[in-house]
């Protein structure tokens, strides 16, 4: 059993998340960021790759006053869990998303070092899957063992096109901002190894928000490889 998985992610017209040197860029309009807080809310977990923890340093909180005392009302905690999918245990021990804010997990493989993880457990769960890369199936249904029913993936392109390729993704929501990024080497909405054959994809959803467009789109066949 696995959570229901939907990723979201903010991307220039041209497809890129990022820029070459790969730092955080605002591509969201206002109207986009009260989305995305929203979806935040309404999730039990978000998960982000250790690429987006070294380049953004996030801390992936419910922004909202509201929205975290709705969350309290309703018997959750403030914020989701917050999960960081980091083979090696790379996380700097200071990476904001390891505040005492929110419950983190971290989910590495049998490739990290042991020393790091003794000290990174008084911080954060530590969740070991996988012998090189953390196996991201065995992942899923770790977290849905914790109760966790609705998992929001905010990126890299990385661990998306990872998500991808497992056939975990249920639906991805792409906001376009009215920005073009450019770059060979700036991070796409799905990056790493092309999948064998494209995923196809239902457009649930579009609309104009903000300065740009929000789409939503379910996917229709699970398995690429
Ligand atoms: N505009 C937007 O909405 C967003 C933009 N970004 C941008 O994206 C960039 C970061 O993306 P990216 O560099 O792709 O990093 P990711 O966040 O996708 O992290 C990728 C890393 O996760 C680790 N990992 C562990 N297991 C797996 C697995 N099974 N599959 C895939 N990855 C795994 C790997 O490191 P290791 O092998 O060491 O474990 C890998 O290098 C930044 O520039 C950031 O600003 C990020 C999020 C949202
Ligand atoms: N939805 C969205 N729009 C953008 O323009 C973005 N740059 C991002 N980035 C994601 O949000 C994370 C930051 O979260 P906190 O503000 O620190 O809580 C960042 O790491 C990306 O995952 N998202």
């Amino acid at each position: 059993m696995k959570p229901f998985v939907f990723v979201n992610v903010a991307a220039s017209v041209d497809g890129k998340i990022s820029n070459e040197r790969r730092v955080q860029l605002r591509i969201s309009s206002k109207e986009d960021m009260e989305r995305v807080d929203k979806l935040r809310a309404e999730s039990d977990a978000i998960m982000v790759g250790i690429g987006t923890v070294l380049a953004d340093n996030p801390k992936l909180t419910v922004k909202s006053d509201e929205l975290r005392k709705k969350r309290v009302l309703e018997g959750k905690p403030e914020n989701p869990l917050r999960v960081v999918v980091d083979s090696k245990a790379r996380i700097p021990e200071d990476a904001l998303i390891l505040n005492d804010e929110a419950e983190t997990l971290l989910a590495v493989s049998k490739k990290a070092d042991l020393e790091k993880l003794k000290k990174l457990q008084e911080k954060a769960m530590i969740f070991v899957a996988g012998e090189e890369r953390v196996d991201l199936s065995e992942l899923m249904e770790f977290l849905y063992h914790i109760g966790v029913r609705k998992l929001m993936v905010e990126g890299g392109g990385e661990l998306i096109a990872s998500l991808f390729r497992e056939g975990l993704v249920d639906e991805i929501y792409v906001y376009y901002g009215n920005v073009i990024i450019a770059g060979k080497n700036s991070p796409t909405i799905a990056d790493g190894k092309s999948l064998d054959e494209p995923a196809e994809l239902e457009l649930l959803e579009f609309k104009k928000l903000g300065g740009g467009i929000l789409t939503r789109w379910r996917v229709k066949r699970k398995r690429f490889n």
